[in-house]
């Protein structure tokens, strides 16, 4: 039961501000449309898209393992929360802000626009055990990675589209390590990896560097929401394990990611529909509304 016009009366400004604050965080760093729109991700799949990511404290979710030292732009969100309030207060929720803000940012990176449905309220506690359990990691398998996207309500056709989020942004060494020189105990690389991007992060991630160096999804165009995620892939040039394995495993062809990949490489079009689709999907994830929950004041806290 969400809306596209939710706030026109309460708070005719929102799109507009919200829009200008994205802008503003993305003109000083690129990355940080990557980086809203796997906040919204992250948000969703942990008791829905509530802001249980925005809490701060003990036990909180960006504590949770996928989210430590790694989900980021916590800082633009309060900015976008404060701005907000000063034109509406006390009206627009957290949650509905994280939607927004990762609509945005994948409208200002070059992908396509939806229609972000809205009325979600924030919710009162953070979840850390359903973080570490519920969010997908980059060396899962890909019957797994299904089961976890299943849990939500998310399909098969909604893994891959939405894995095309990987066309923007950049991911830690340590998340694809294991690949470049002993890929799960065989003490090779990952064979599916292409020859000379398997050089090129050999040299990047030493086994002897930090693990926080970074590399980009998409080595073509780290800035640009297009379909080369999908190109990559069929050409070995997926970074993490989760992406290569949506074109390179058994279970790609079995469960159909694969010819999905396929479908995405040739057809942007289809990309940006099913895209745009799934996230709306994924934004509808048990969703607080009515009386439920509240409208947090401050992201970072309930309020008192
Ligand atoms: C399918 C399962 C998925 C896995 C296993 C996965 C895993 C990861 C990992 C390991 C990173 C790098 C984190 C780091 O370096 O610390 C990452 C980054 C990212 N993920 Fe995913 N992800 C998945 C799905 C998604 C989805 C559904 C979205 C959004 C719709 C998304 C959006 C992003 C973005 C944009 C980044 C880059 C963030 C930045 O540069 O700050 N991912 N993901
Ligand atoms: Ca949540």
């Amino acid at each position: 039961q969400l809306s596209t016009d939710f706030y026109k009366a309460t708070c005719p400004d929102l799109f507009k501000i919200v829009r200008r604050e994205v802008q503003n965080a993305v003109k000083s760093e690129m990355r940080m449309a990557a980086s809203l729109l796997r906040l919204h991700f992250h948000d969703c799949f942990v008791n829905g898209c509530d802001a249980s990511l925005l809490l701060d404290g003990t036990g909180s979710e960006k504590d949770a393992g996928p989210n430590l030292n790694s989900a980021r732009g916590f800082e633009v969100v309060d900015r976008i929360k404060s701005s907000v309030e000063s034109s509406c207060s006390g009206v627009v929720s957290c949650a509905d802000i994280l939607a927004i803000a990762a609509r945005d940012s994948v409208l200002l990176s070059g992908g396509s626009l939806w229609k972000v449905l809205l009325g979600r309220r924030d919710g009162l506690v953070a979840n850390q055990t359903g973080a570490n359990r519920a969010l997908p990691a980059p060396f899962e398998a890909l019957d797994s990675i299904i089961s976890k996207f299943a849990a939500v309500g998310l399909n098969v056709n909604d893994v891959v589209s939405l894995s095309g989020a990987h066309t923007i942004g950049l991911a830690r060494c340590g998340t694809f390590r294991d690949r470049l020189f002993n890929f799960s105990g065989t003490g090779a690389p990952d064979i599916t990896l292409e020859q000379s991007m398997l050089t090129d992060l050999q040299h990047l991630c030493p086994l002897t560097a930090d693990g926080s160096i970074t590399a980009p999804f998409d080595g073509k165009s780290a800035d640009l929401f297009d379909n080369h995620y999908f190109q990559n892939l069929i050409n070995g040039k997926g970074l993490i394990s989760s992406d290569q394995i949506l074109f390179s495993s058994d279970a790609a062809v079995t469960t159909g990611t694969k010819s999905l990949v396929q479908s995405y490489n040739s057809n942007i079009n289809r990309f940006f529909a099913d895209f745009a689709n799934s996230m709306i999907k994924m934004g509808n994830i048990s969703p607080l509304t009515g009386s439920a929950g509240e409208i947090r004041k401050n992201c970072r806290a309930v309020n008192a």
